[in-house]
């Protein structure tokens, strides 16, 4: 289906790509007939190797032109007119992919409670399904950030050669105890939401407006609190954090759904490139594409040395920072100094 764009010369189409039969998971369950929504923008060139194939974060969907609008699209860092760009709302998600309210097929109910957990490698297991029914053989750069960029160093092994670029933005080889903690608050935040345990769509919303409040505190650093969300010296309630921070609960609650919420904290949870690997420095050792890794100097939740992990590990590695209060969201904020380190990553090594 081709949907309607501001741009006469540029295609965008959304397509829900399945996978008829079995899929299996790395805890060896089942998602039969498994689905993932992707949104293409630009051309596949003759020789199919134009691909710059972008993974969301967490609460993020296939329309990357959209949420990193800074950097991709026309006259943008990633121009359509030149490369064709994918992204694919991740499994689990409920952006149009299968999660844990869609219909299963075997039962002919949603599954709800029953959705299996999934890992950033089966996530990357399913890209790379789709990746082949395309057809696409080399893709130029992958890039993600956070839970994106956890799925994205997870393909980069299993592509090997099939990616020449791997950007990878305010993430990491394997989760911390620090990130899973933050995880299980929001956790404890659906769960104690009286409707949660429902087979209901709305099941756990109020939950999830709270964890998205504890998220928001991990997403931001406290300097960016203090530059926006200070008061007037003689307040002693109502506070503007107070009701930002409620905002963003109710903002993400009207867009998501607390079952998939749970599903994708899940998979940060247990996302490990070195699982039965020999540990992540040696997986990561085994990675043989360029590997730029994007810390951001006041991320209190990926910290920066994890990037700096990725990057002292892979065959090809280089480290960036990017300088921010807004901590670790500045990846999805602060185009000027994305565009910088992109620019001198593709200089440096004479690619385009
Ligand atoms: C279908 C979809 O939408 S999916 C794709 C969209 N989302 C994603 O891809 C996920 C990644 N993106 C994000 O997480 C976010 O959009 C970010 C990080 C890029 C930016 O976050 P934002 O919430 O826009 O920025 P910020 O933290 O400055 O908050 C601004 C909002 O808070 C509101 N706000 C600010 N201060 C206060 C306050 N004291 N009290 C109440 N509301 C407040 C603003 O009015 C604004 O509201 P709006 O979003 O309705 O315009
Ligand atoms: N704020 C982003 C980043 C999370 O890592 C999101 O909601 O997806």
């Amino acid at each position: 289906m081709n949907l309607e764009s501001p741009y006469l010369s540029i295609d965008m189409a959304q397509e829900t790509f399945i996978h008829k039969g079995d899929f299996q998971l790395e805890s060896k369950e089942i998602i039969k007939d498994m689905q993932l929504s992707f949104i293409t923008h630009g051309q596949l060139n003759a020789k199919k190797d134009n691909v710059i194939w972008v993974i969301h974060a967490l609460t993020g969907d296939a329309n990357a032109q959209e949420w990193w609008s800074g950097i991709i699209g026309e006259d943008k860092f990633y121009d359509p007119s030149k490369y064709f760009i994918i992204c694919a709302n991740l499994l689990g998600s409920c952006y149009g992919s299968t999660q844990p309210l869609s219909e299963n097929p075997v039962t002919g109910i949603p599954y709800y409670y029953d959705f299996p957990n999934l890992t950033s490698r089966d996530m990357a297991n399913a890209l790379e399904l789709l990746r082949l029914d395309l057809g696409i053989h080399q893709i130029h750069t992958l890039i993600g950030g956070s839970l994106g960029g956890q799925v994205g160093i997870e393909w980069a092994y299993v592509l090997q050669e099939k990616v020449r670029n791997t950007i990878i933005l305010a993430s990491n080889a394997k989760t911390s105890p620090w990130t899973i903690g933050f995880n299980e608050t929001q956790r404890m935040a659906i769960a104690a939401d009286q409707t949660w345990g429902q087979n209901d769509p709305d099941a756990g919303k109020k939950g999830l407006e709270a964890a998205r409040a504890i998220a928001m505190l991990t997403y931001r650093h406290p300097e960016n609190l203090a530059n926006n969300q200070a008061d007037d010296a003689d307040k002693t309630d109502g506070y503007r954090a107070s009701s930002y921070l409620r905002y963003q609960g109710q903002k993400l609650a009207k867009r998501f759904n607390a079952l998939s919420y749970w599903t994708l904290t899940k998979t940060m949870d247990s996302h490990d490139i070195g699982r039965n690997r020999g540990g992540a420095a040696f997986a990561l050792s085994q990675i043989p594409s360029r590997v730029l890794a994007i810390g951001v100097d006041k991320d209190l939740l990926f910290l920066k040395e994890e990037s700096q992990f990725i990057a002292n590990h892979v065959q090809k590695g280089t480290y960036r920072e990017i300088k921010s209060s807004y901590g670790h969201d500045a990846f999805l904020i602060e185009y000027e100094q994305l565009k910088y380190i992109l620019s001198s990553f593709y200089l440096e090594h004479n690619d385009d």
